[in-house]
């Protein structure tokens, strides 16, 4: 049991009804989950007012409620705080509820529109590697050292991430890892953690859908760094044209990495191949097993956080060089005639564009690169025509298809998608709807030595359509149809 004045250090509190001296189990900002003497934080969402619920709270058990609007009628028997922002005070009573789980172990947040999954999950490999008790909270999993939990966000709410940074510090963890997405900062899910350090990868259009304008979302983003202390450090992609505003106002210290400006961290890709890239990092080389120029960037953001969180130099570069591609980012699988098969998580033009360049980099002329591609429904509108334009210009043959169409119609996005088709481009276009099917029609074209490129949902094994989900997974499916056309 925890006393409410207790969870409430750090909220800025407008006014208080009752006594704050009260016992309370758990705190909750979703009034069906609440039981006997909880607190129930009401939020605004984007589809709900959590105001709308505060009496279903108490005829749940609800002692006490945290609110930006104190109701009209206040029950006598319950404690109501009212507060300017409800998401930041859920934020600091999550970390004071759980005893402030961030300040016991390396938190290192990394941000920016693509690599965040990469750069955590390698972080987390190469601690594991050195032997250290690690946790990673990611889009793909969230792991408690070796246990691992399903995860629905890239990062979960504030409670859920305090609530798994306890377990860590129950048993042992030093280092955690974890992805900070926009609307995380934008929601406040990680106000109040104590970041050992921040990382930023690098910034291009997404989620136009929630953030009013580019530059809303890039200031999004930067504020994660401006709430870094002055003990943190903050590494930045300094050939982004974002990356030296990331760090303008921030407190932390601050370190450059970059393959084009001279800087703390430097890399120079030597080689690039199928099967992994020759680095030369800060003077001393290195063999990798990942693919493509934006992973050079990447294992430069691990070797660089790796390195401000004292990891002997040698010692890293020997882990980096061991470090295993991370599930559905440019995942490779060659089939027995030796058709070539990417499955990649590019679901934003500035990926799409990266892992088109990557594999054109490295594949000869008399080969084809079949793209599958689709875009997500219920997100950002304005980036499908660009994706269009993209496939069309850099693939030798494109089939359109759905990403997860969630609750809008699947041939309306593939409709957006075809509209930013270059009229150069239309003759490598076809449109299937079903996945499946244009999975299949990929397989069908390709021969020996052809690349098949399926974009847009990499690890994920499902498929949203029509609001409802059902088990998909683009490699399994690819393979499955390479092996029954004998490829
Ligand atoms: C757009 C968005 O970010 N939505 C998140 C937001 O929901 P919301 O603001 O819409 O909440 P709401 O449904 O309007 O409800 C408002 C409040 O009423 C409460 N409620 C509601 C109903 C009820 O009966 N009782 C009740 O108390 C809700 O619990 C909530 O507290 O707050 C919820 C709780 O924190 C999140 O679960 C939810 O994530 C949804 C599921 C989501 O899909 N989010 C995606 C877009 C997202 O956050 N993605 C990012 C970025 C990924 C990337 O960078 O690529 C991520 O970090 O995953
Ligand atoms: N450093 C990078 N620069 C540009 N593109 C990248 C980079 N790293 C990965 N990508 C591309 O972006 C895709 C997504 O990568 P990753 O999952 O690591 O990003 P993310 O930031 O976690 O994405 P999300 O916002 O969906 O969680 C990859 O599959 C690859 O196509
Ligand atoms: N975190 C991203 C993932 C997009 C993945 C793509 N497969 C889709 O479903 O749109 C989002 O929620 O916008
Ligand atoms: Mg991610």
């Amino acid at each position: 049991m925890k006393v409410l004045k207790d969870i409430l250090y750090k909220v800025s509190i407008e006014s208080v009804k009752g006594s704050t001296a009260i016992e309370l189990n758990h705190i909750h900002f979703d009034s069906r989950l609440v039981t006997n003497q909880d607190v129930f934080v009401a939020i605004r969402g984007v589809a709900a007012d959590g105001h709308m619920f505060i009496d279903a709270a108490i005829s749940k058990g609800a002692t006490a409620v945290v609110c930006e609007d104190l109701p009209s009628e206040l029950a006598p028997e319950i404690t109501y705080v009212q507060v300017k922002d409800t998401r930041e005070a859920l934020a600091y009573m999550a970390s004071n509820f759980y005893d402030n789980p961030s300040t016991n172990l390396q938190l290192v947040g990394v941000t920016g529109t693509n690599g965040k999954t990469t750069v955590s999950s390698l972080l987390y490999q190469l601690f594991k590697t050195l032997g250290f008790k690690v946790g990673l909270i990611s889009t793909v999993t969230i792991k408690v050292n070796d246990k691992e939990f399903a995860t629905k966000l890239t990062t979960p709410d504030s409670l859920t991430i305090n609530s798994y940074l306890k377990m860590m510090n129950e048993v042992g963890v030093e280092f955690c890892f974890m992805e900070v997405s926009s609307h995380g900062i934008a929601q406040h899910r990680t106000l109040g953690l104590d970041f050992a350090g921040g990382i930023f990868t690098n910034l291009s259009q997404d989620h136009l859908d929630y953030h009013s304008s580019f530059a809303e979302y890039r200031d999004v983003k930067k504020r994660f760094f401006d709430q870094l202390s002055k003990d943190a450090f903050a590494i930045t992609n300094i050939d982004d044209r974002n990356g030296n505003y990331m760090l303008q106002n921030t407190k932390a210290k601050t370190y450059g990495y970059g393959v084009k400006n001279l800087t703390d961290y430097k890399v120079k890709i030597l080689e690039k191949s199928f099967s992994g890239l020759k680095l030369n990092i800060n003077g001393n080389e290195v063999w990798s097993r990942f693919i493509g120029d934006f992973n050079a960037y990447n294992l430069l953001a691990v070797y660089a956080a790796a390195d401000l969180l004292d990891v002997e130099q040698l010692e890293n570069l020997q882990t980096l060089s061991q470090l295993k591609p991370v599930d559905g980012r440019y995942q490779h699988h060659i089939s027995e005639t030796g058709i070539h098969v990417i499955v990649d998580y590019a679901h934003t033009p500035d990926a799409l564009k990266n892992v088109l360049q990557t594999t054109n980099d490295i594949r000869t002329r008399n080969e084809e690169l079949i793209t599958v591609v689709g875009c997500g429904g219920d997100r950002d509108k304005t980036k499908r025509p660009l994706m269009g334009k993209i496939a069309g210009n850099l693939s030798t043959k494109v089939i359109f298809t759905s990403d997860n169409p969630r609750t809008e119609d699947p041939d309306e996005i593939i409709n957006d998608i075809e509209k930013g088709v270059e009229p150069q481009d239309i003759f490598k276009t076809l449109s299937i709807t079903s996945r499946q099917q244009a999975i299949k029609t990929a397989c069908s074209l390709a021969k020996k030595g052809d690349i098949i490129l399926i974009a847009g949902k990499g690890h994920e094994t499902y498929q949203e359509v029509h609001g409802k989900r059902s088990d998909f997974d683009d490699l399994k499916i690819v393979k499955e149809l390479l092996a029954q056309f004998n490829k």
